[in-house]
C-alpha cells in the first residue's frame, strides 16, 4: 500500500498571558496561536487488518506513548472501525520546545485517518478527541491562526501581519509542569480583547522565570534581540524573531552560533493540514 504524507505544522505562541487559575490547577490563558508553513510530516498506509503500528520509533518516546500511535488508537476505539494503519513520522520539529510538534502530530493523525478510514467525524467531534490527548491538540485540528482563551480551547480567528519567523532552539529542555507550578509565575495579567491584540503591547508571562531557571534561553533571547523583536514561545525553550522578509531572517540564521539550532518559517492564516484535508475531500 502506498504512503500518503500529511502536513503536521508547528505553531508559535505570539504572546502568552496567564489571567487566572482554575480549581483543577490548570491555568486560564490568553494567547495567539500562529500557524506556520513548516513542520513534521505523518505518512499513512491504511490496512484492513485492524492493526496499528509505527514504521519508526522516536528516540526517548515509547511507541505506545507516542501521540501518533495514541491518536490512531483513540480514533479506532471511538469509531469502532475495523481498519488499521502503519504510521510514518518524519520529524523536523524540536520536541518539547513550545512549537507543538507532538500535539500537531496527534491532530494530523486524527484528521488524516478520519479522512482515509472514512470514519466521518466532524471537526468538533475530532476536537473533543484531541482534547483527551493534550491541551494544544484542538488548535491544530482547528487549523487557523487564532486568538485563544480558556486553557487554549476557545478560539477567535484573527489575521496577523505577514511575517517570516526565525525559530531558534537553545538545546535545553523546559518542563511545562515545572513552570506552571512555580510560585513566582505571574498569574493575574488583565484580560485583553482579541480586537486589541498587538505584539508590542503583550508579553509571554512564562519568559522571565524560564530565563531565570535556564540561562541558555536568556542568552539566546539576548542574541536574537540584536537583530529583530524576539520572544519565547509557549513555556519554552524555543525563541522566535519577527522579520518582515525572508532574506533578513536567513541572514540571521546563518550567523546563529553553532551551539543553537533554528529554522525559518512563514506565518500562515490557514494551516497546510487544513488545506490538504479540503483537497482530499474534493
Ligand atoms: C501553555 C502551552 C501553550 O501552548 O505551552 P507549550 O506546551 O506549548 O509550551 C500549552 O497549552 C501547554 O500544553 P501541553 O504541553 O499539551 O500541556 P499539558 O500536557 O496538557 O499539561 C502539562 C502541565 O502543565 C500545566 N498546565 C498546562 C496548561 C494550562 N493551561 N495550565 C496548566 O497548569 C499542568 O500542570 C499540566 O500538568
Ligand atoms: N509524536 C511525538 N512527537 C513529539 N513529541 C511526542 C510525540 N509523542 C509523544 N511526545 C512527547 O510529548 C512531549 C511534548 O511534545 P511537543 O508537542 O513537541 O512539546 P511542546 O508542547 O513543548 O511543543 C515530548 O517531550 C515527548 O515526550
Amino acid at each position: 500500500m502506498a504512503v500518503t504524507w500529511w502536513a503536521s505544522p508547528a505553531k508559535l505562541n505570539l504572546f502568552l498571558h496567564i489571567t487566572g487559575r482554575y480549581e483543577d490547577g490548570y491555568h486560564a490563558l490568553q494567547t495567539v496561536f500562529q500557524m506556520l508553513d513548516y513542520g513534521d510530516e505523518i505518512g499513512v498506509e491504511t490496512s484492513d487488518t485492524g492493526e496499528i503500528s509505527l514504521a519508526q520509533s522516536i528516540s526517548g518516546v515509547a511507541d505506545h506513548e507516542n501521540l501518533v500511535y495514541r491518536a490512531a488508537k483513540l480514533l479506532q476505539t471511538e469509531t469502532r472501525t475495523t481498519e488499521g494503519a502503519k504510521l510514518h513520522i518524519h520529524k523536523r520539529l524540536p520536541m518539547g520546545g513550545g512549537v507543538g510538534g507532538g500535539s500537531s502530530n496527534a491532530a494530523t493523525t486524527l484528521c488524516a485517518l478520519n479522512s482515509m478510514w472514512r470514519t466521518a467525524l466532524n471537526q468538533s467531534e475530532l476536537i473533543e478527541l484531541g482534547q483527551q490527548l493534550g491541551a494544544d491538540v484542538p488548535v491544530f485540528i482547528h487549523g487557523r491562526t487564532t486568538f485563544a482563551e480558556g486553557t487554549g480551547d476557545k478560539f477567535t480567528d484573527i489575521t496577523t501581519p505577514d511575517t517570516v519567523f526565525l525559530v531558534a532552539h537553545p538545546n535545553v529542555h523546559v518542563s511545562t509542569q515545572a513552570i506552571f507550578t512555580a510560585a513566582d509565575l505571574p498569574r493575574k495579567t488583565p484580560v485583553i480583547s482579541s480586537q486589541h491584540y498587538s505584539f508590542n503591547a503583550t508579553q509571554n508571562d512564562c519568559q522571565e522565570i524560564v530565563c531565570k531557571r535556564h540561562p541558555e534561553v536568556a542568552k539566546l533571547l539576548q542574541w536574537l534581540l540584536q537583530f529583530a523583536p524576539s520572544r519565547m514561545t509557549g513555556t519554552g525553550a524555543c525563541v522566535f524573531s519577527v522579520f518582515s522578509d525572508r532574506i533578513s531572517a536567513e541572514k540571521t540564521l546563518k550567523q546563529l552560533p553553532s551551539q543553537w539550532s533554528g529554522f525559518i518559517a512563514q506565518g500562515v492564516h490557514t494551516s497546510p493540514l487544513l488545506k490538504q484535508l479540503k483537497q482530499y475531500s474534493i
